[in-house]
């Protein structure tokens, strides 16, 4: 099944005008809107473009219709075990954080207010049903992406560390948040509570374009785990209120504003570069370039995904309208796998009875997901509570609520039981539901997950490092070059789209295709990122075969790119070197004469390496060796937030940014990606995760990684 779009147009507001409104959903000719969104041409506005999506809701829709329409259907796949995703997308201001966390007034709650409400309700309906035989357990998990770091939004901002928590891909190919919390949620008033007062931790500012804007991209987690007998069945829907691009031009953001806005824009646009790479049926999919594209992970992830476009009509958004537009009608061409999550079944106590109730039992089956493990854990917790009586749910109110604001540090673990909890269901009045909240999922410190700092290395290490470096250069140089792929990327590109000029007929499409990649080309330029900016522009190409005007602009930014990489070029051959990093080099030679390898392959093999060259000149000049070992550099790479730097820069895979590193010159950073790139798994993921795999890499080795370090450390990176 494909990713269902729909596009939500919100009202005016009040200082907007009727006569600005560009953006309308077309009706059919019985006067009944259909499915497409019409814009006009910025260029020619006596030509419209159409944007046909699963549904349009046009600005008269409530909350409560988009709800029933979009929603409501998908709770009963939730609760046969399906995963269920629903995002909000669109430009700043159009209506995202209304439509999915919506107002307080009854008739104003969004999409997740009400989600939860379905999910109390037709859980409440289960176990009814079966008689109290099965148990639903509903768990919530909420944190931000905010300038691409993530924060756990159920704990309070001041237990936030500076790099936020990490991402782990799970063995089932899901990514999840290492150490984020859980709560369980007993019902909706327990939900409302939590809900406001992690929303009051959320970052959102005022900007020109939205008195409330959200800078983060916010994601909720609603586990559900069920319980029948020993059969465990978990399921999660998400709901995802993304950050709104914007056009800086408009904005007037200041400095603060403008760095969450690069970081914001950048997410999107590889959100953007996911879709259309999904939809080009291309095998590298570039997930990974950004966090919240690796949570999202579209087309990736099992289960149901619904993605609600937001537009404001007004011609004051055109071009970030057309541009959305764009994006999110592509994104329809997504296929996900509409596969439910596996039934897992409870241990049996360890002690093996002999008793006849045994003999009916369903076979214990490997708990093969990891995304089920924590199933055990519910389930002990869920399973508790059977008989207890039902409570009447109750709905989302608009009453006052104790001002959100300034939570207490610990207000979410500490919450005092309030008299409405059934304490006499639990014994002593504690909370079963606590035991759900899983040790698994606690927050682990970011030192623990790492291995312990390296004490100084001896001569015997250094020897064995020694050897391992001249053994993997010899392997290096006897290994293959990677091959070239048969065709180029541009290649491939010209011949998609003559393809679909054969097949006949869309030329309007895609005109409008090239011309969304000269948009998002100039929003590129416009925050100065050149290189982007540049694939953009090489993209629109083909659609504008022969455009002179194009051609230039294509030929002057290739100008600047490669002003600027040789900047960059010169600070990075800047001498940087240590005792140590001079004996190691020596070894080296020593060991590679013993290994009787001649001088001319030797110096062949260090001269592709731009940072082992300049130190074989140096290396000429001084011989002195180092007293001790306490300079070696392995000794002083702590493992911590600068080293996890490194390797987000390193796995980012981008050749400039790698390029800001010290040490890692232009030859060095896209060798090192195209490695990167040679490890890619069939999903299209692969990371470095320790400084050991990142010193494997061949090329890099202890000195260059060194160098890497220490400049981001110089630079106050972390
Ligand atoms: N369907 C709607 N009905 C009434 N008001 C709406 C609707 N959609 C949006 N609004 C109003 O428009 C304004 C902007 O909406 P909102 O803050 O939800 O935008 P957003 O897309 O989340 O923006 P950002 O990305 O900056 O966070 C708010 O004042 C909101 O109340």
């Amino acid at each position: 099944m494909s990713v269902r779009v729909v596009a939500r147009i919100r009202p005016l507001l009040e200082k907007e005008i009727d006569k600005d409104i560009i953006v309308r959903p077309a009706s059919n000719d019985d006067g009944q809107s259909s499915n497409v969104v019409k814009i006009p041409n910025p260029r020619n506005e006596s030509e419209e473009f159409s944007f046909t999506f699963n549904s349009v809701y046009d600005q008269s829709t409530t909350q409560e219709a988009l709800f029933t329409a979009e929603v409501a259907p998908h709770l009963k796949s939730l609760f046969n075990g399906l995963d269920v995703t629903i995002f909000a997308y669109g430009v700043t201001g159009t209506g995202k954080t209304h439509t999915m966390r919506g107002g307080l007034k009854l008739a104003d709650r969004g999409l997740i207010p009400r989600l939860l409400s379905g999910v109390f309700r037709r859980a409440k309906k289960l176990i009814k049903d079966s008689n109290g035989g099965t148990t639903v357990a509903v768990a919530l998990s909420y944190y931000e992406i905010y300038n691409d770091k993530v924060f756990d939004l159920l704990e309070p901002v001041e237990k936030r560390t500076p790099s936020g928590l990490p991402l782990r891909a799970e063995a089932n190919g899901k990514t999840v948040v290492a150490g984020l919390s859980e709560r369980p949620c007993q019902d909706l008033k327990d939900f409302e509570q939590l809900y406001i007062e992690a929303n009051a931790n959320r970052v959102t500012a005022a900007t020109k374009l939205n008195a409330h804007s959200s800078r983060s991209h916010a994601i909720l987690r609603v586990k559900v785990t069920q319980i029948t007998g020993d059969m465990v069945r978990e399921s999660t829907a998400s709901a995802i209120d993304l950050a709104g691009s914007e056009d800086n031009r408009r904005t007037d953001n200041g400095k603060e504003r403008l760095v969450e806005s690069a970081a914001i824009n950048k997410s999107l646009f590889v959100l953007s570069q996911c879709i259309d790479a999904i939809a080009r049926g291309e095998r590298r999919i570039p997930f990974r370039e950004s966090k919240m594209t690796r949570i999202l992970s579209l087309g990736q992830n099992n289960g149901i995904t619904v993605m609600i476009l937001n537009l404001a009509p007004l011609r004051s958004y055109h071009l970030d309208t057309l541009s959305s537009l764009n994006v999110s009608s592509r994104a329809k061409r997504i296929e996900v796998r509409e596969i439910e999550n596996e039934i897992v079944y409870k241990q049996p106590p360890r002690s093996i009875t002999t008793s006849s109730s045994n003999i009916n039992r369903q076979p214990l089956r490997p708990l093969a997901n990891a995304h089920n493990i924590t199933a055990g854990a519910a389930a002990a917790a869920a399973s508790k509570p059977v008989d207890r009586p039902v409570k009447a749910f109750s709905v989302y109110t608009d009453k006052a609520k104790p001002g959100p604001i300034s939570r207490p540090a610990n207000i979410a673990v500490k919450r005092s039981p309030k008299p409405h909890k059934r304490t006499s269901d639990f014994d002593g009045g504690s909370r079963p539901s606590k035991i759900t909240r899983p040790e698994l999922v606690r927050p682990a410190p970011v030192s623990r997950q790492l291995k312990p700092a390296q004490p100084s290395i001896s001569a015997d290490q250094i020897e064995a490092m020694v050897e391992k470096k001249v053994t993997e250069i010899l392997a290096a140089r006897t290994q293959p070059a990677p091959q070239p792929p048969e065709l180029s990327d541009d290649v491939k590109r010209r011949l998609e789209v003559l393809e679909r000029r054969i097949d006949g007929g869309h030329h309007d499409n895609t005109r409008s295709e090239g011309l969304r990649f000269l948009l998002m080309a100039r929003q590129h330029k416009e925050r100065g990122e050149d290189t982007s900016a540049l694939k953009m522009y090489e993209m629109a190409l083909p659609y504008f075969p022969g455009q002179t005007k194009l051609l230039g602009k294509i030929e002057k930014l290739k100008a600047r790119i490669a002003l600027n990489r040789e900047n960059q070029d010169i600070d990075n051959t800047q001498p940087r070197m240590d005792a140590l990093e001079r004996l190691v080099e020596k070894k080296l030679k020593k060991s590679f004469q013993r290994a009787k390898v001649d001088d001319d392959n030797y110096n062949g093999a260090e001269a592709d390496d731009d940072d082992d060259e300049c130190y074989v000149g140096r290396s000429k000049r001084k011989e002195k060796k180092p007293k001790t070992e306490k300079t070696c550099p392995e000794s002083v790479i702590e493992e911590g937030p600068v080293l996890e730097a490194l390797l987000d820069i390193i796995n980012s895979r981008d050749v400039s940014m790698i390029m800001g590193l010290q040490g890692l010159g232009p030859k060095k950073a896209r060798d090192l990606v195209q490695y990167l790139e040679t490890q890619l798994d069939e999903d299209g993921s692969y990371r470095i995760e320790t400084l050991a795999q990142l010193r494997a890499v061949p090329g890099m080795g202890g000195r260059t990684v060194h160098r890497a370090y220490e400049s981001l450390l110089a630079g106050g990176a972390c």
